[in-house]
């Protein structure tokens, strides 16, 4: 689509931008959370989380044209032979692919998708399903990052526990300074052709494991991922305490937008 020129700031906060491709990564298994369906298709409060997850980023307005861009796709990666995600997906107008053996393989498979399609979106960012009450201003700080010239862009917190590192039979090493570390959130946020760089490059190193989208760029990049602040309410639903968070922060929202009788 041709760029059109800025659109008139109304408002205090600049409106967030939108035209971006968007990856739910939803094909794990859930084994630590022990329920025994997909995770994402647990629910917290009266949806699915992978409901929860497509909600907030529309909500966002990071996928909507924005009049600068075309509306972008949202793909959703779910395990092979589902179709429970898959009707969720498709019923919040997003696109199910089936995941890979580990995260990083699906996100390969969702951004193979994308490449298909010949879509070229403004940018693209990659969300934990796990992640589903990410709020719109975590969004909107990737985004705007985004447009603002980084390349790539990654959600942190300050770590708050000691942290120290330890032999294999468990014998203290000594303290790691936190003051310089962060604990590292999604939506994670990338220039395309960036990510499907980084991406083709480590298809050709199957031997480097990562945990994120963000360390395929420093490993097969030179290009620098920036931070902005992320928000204690993306917490990755991982363990069984971690919906009992849910559940509360979701409480929490309701009670606040819900008008009261
Ligand atoms: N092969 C995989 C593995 C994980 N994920 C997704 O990556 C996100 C982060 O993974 P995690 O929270 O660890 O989820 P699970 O892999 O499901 O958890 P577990 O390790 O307990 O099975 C989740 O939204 C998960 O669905 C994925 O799309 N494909
Ligand atoms: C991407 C991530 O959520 C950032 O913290 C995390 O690395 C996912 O890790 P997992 O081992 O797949 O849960």
């Amino acid at each position: 689509m041709t760029p059109q020129p800025p659109r008139v700031q109304t408002t205090a906060n600049p409106p967030i931008p939108g035209g971006f491709a968007v990856v739910v990564v939803a094909a794990g298994s859930g084994t630590r959370l022990g329920q025994g369906i997909p995770k994402a298709l647990v629910r917290v409060g009266d949806r699915t989380i992978l409901e929860h997850c497509l909600t907030g980023i529309t909500t966002s307005g990071v996928t909507a044209d924005d009049g600068d861009w075309d509306e972008g796709p949202v793909v959703v990666t779910v395990p092979a032979g589902d179709t429970g995600l898959t009707d969720v997906a498709r019923s919040q107008g997003a696109v199910a692919v089936t995941g890979g053996a580990d995260r990083a393989d699906s996100v390969r498979n969702a951004l193979e998708h994308l490449r298909a399609l010949g879509c070229r979106p403004r940018g693209v960012l990659v969300h934990d399903a796990a992640r589903c009450l990410a709020p719109t201003e975590v969004f909107a700080r990737v985004a705007r990052a985004l447009v603002d010239g980084q390349e790539a862009v990654i959600p942190v917190l300050p770590v708050v526990d000691t942290i120290r590192a330890v032999d294999g039979t468990g014998a203290c090493q000594g303290v790691v300074d936190r003051s310089g570390l962060r604990a590292v959130q999604t939506p994670q946020g990338f220039d395309w052709d960036l990510l499907l760089a980084v991406n083709d490059a480590a298809a050709d190193h199957p031997e480097v494991s990562v945990t994120d989208d963000a360390s395929l760029v420093e490993k097969f990049s030179d290009r620098t991922v920036h931070t902005v602040a992320g928000d204690d309410a993306a917490l990755k639903i991982t363990r069984p305490l971690d919906l009992v968070l849910a559940e509360a922060l979701l409480a929490r929202t309701l009670n606040r937008t819900e008008p009261r009788p």
